[in-house]
């Protein structure tokens, strides 16, 4: 595919995290349902010396750094090319960002590295960006057939966590994984039980390190939300509504009491849903 390209970056949510164990070199065994939503940043890749330019929200919070995941990407590909990236979702937050935007940039380039997940356990499953099960350290992907739609609040204090601590201070990292079946989504309903029976098995951990998450979980119930629930190692939660409009509402609510936090509504990205 010719340059320029476009290339939408959703963000990731993992709906269920179980941390089943740890490997001798530390890395932990994951079991997780990931999903997209339309929310995300924006890749610009253009022929071009290797260079980066930032825009959108959180451009400032970012900075430009060498070691940017986009620039690494170009890298592992071995291309130069001038890359634009539209930043509008905080930075370290749970919902792979920083592996959204090298799967981005990797996908512009039709770049299909050996070990994608050198940049990162996230960008394995950031390369399609279409719902998945997830396990090993993130490269074991199988895909899930297209699901129910889901309307999501995505809710973050803008208190930055990080990956590796939230995993060190686990408890327990020995933990079931999911039904080696998954049951078939037939509708919503039977999506939301199914995730409300598994877990985020980074959540206690993370609350731990950073309280303001339990208040973000608080205020997605208290606005509605069937589920709620943090996504990787946050500290962005999500609460799961019955309809766009009820996402919409808690969305205008929740902006309005905390003015200080990052708020958005959404739903799956395109492709991802079936009806
Ligand atoms: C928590 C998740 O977001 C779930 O989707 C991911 O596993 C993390 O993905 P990521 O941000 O791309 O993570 P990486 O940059 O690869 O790893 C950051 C750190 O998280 C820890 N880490 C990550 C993945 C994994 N399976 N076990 C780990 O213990 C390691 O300390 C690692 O140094
Ligand atoms: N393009 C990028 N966007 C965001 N962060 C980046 C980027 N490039 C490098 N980083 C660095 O990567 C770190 C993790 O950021 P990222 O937003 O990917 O975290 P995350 O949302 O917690 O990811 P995950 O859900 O995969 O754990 C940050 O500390 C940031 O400095």
């Amino acid at each position: 595919m010719t340059l320029p390209r476009r290339e939408p970056a959703p963000a990731k949510l993992n709906l269920t995290l179980h941390v089943t164990g740890q490997r001798a070199d530390g890395y932990h065994l994951l079991d997780s349902l990931v999903v997209f939503v339309e929310t995300g940043d924006v890749v610009t890749v253009e022929e071009g010396p290797l260079s980066l330019e930032l825009s959108g929200p959180f451009a400032a919070e970012l900075g430009i750094a060498p070691d940017n995941l986009c620039l690494r990407a170009a890298r592992l590909a071995g291309r130069n090319v001038k890359i634009t990236l539209e930043k509008n979702l905080p930075v370290a937050s749970g919902i792979g960002g920083g592996s959204a935007d090298a799967a981005a940039v990797l996908r512009a380039l039709c770049a299909t590295p050996r070990e994608p997940e050198t940049l990162g356990a996230d960008v394995p499953v950031c390369m399609a960006s279409r719902p998945a099960r997830m396990q090993g350290l993130g490269e074991i992907l199988t895909p899930l057939p297209a699901l129910p739609p889901l309307h999501f609040v995505l809710l973050n204090p803008l208190l930055g966590l990080s990956t590796p601590a939230v995993f060190k201070a686990m408890s327990c990292r020995d933990n079931p994984p999911m039904p080696e079946q998954l049951p078939a989504f037939d509708d919503t309903a039977a999506l939301i039980d199914f995730v409300a029976a598994c877990r985020n098995d980074l959540q206690p951990a993370a609350i731990r390190l950073m309280p303001e998450i339990a208040d973000c979980l608080a205020t997605l119930e208290a606005a509605g939300a069937r589920l709620a629930r943090m996504s990787g190692s946050g500290a962005t939660c999500f609460g799961l509504f019955e309809t766009a409009a009820a996402a919409q509402a808690a969305r205008a609510t929740i902006a309005a009491a905390h003015p200080g936090w990052w708020v958005a509504a959404s739903g799956l990205a395109p492709g991802a849903a079936s009806l």
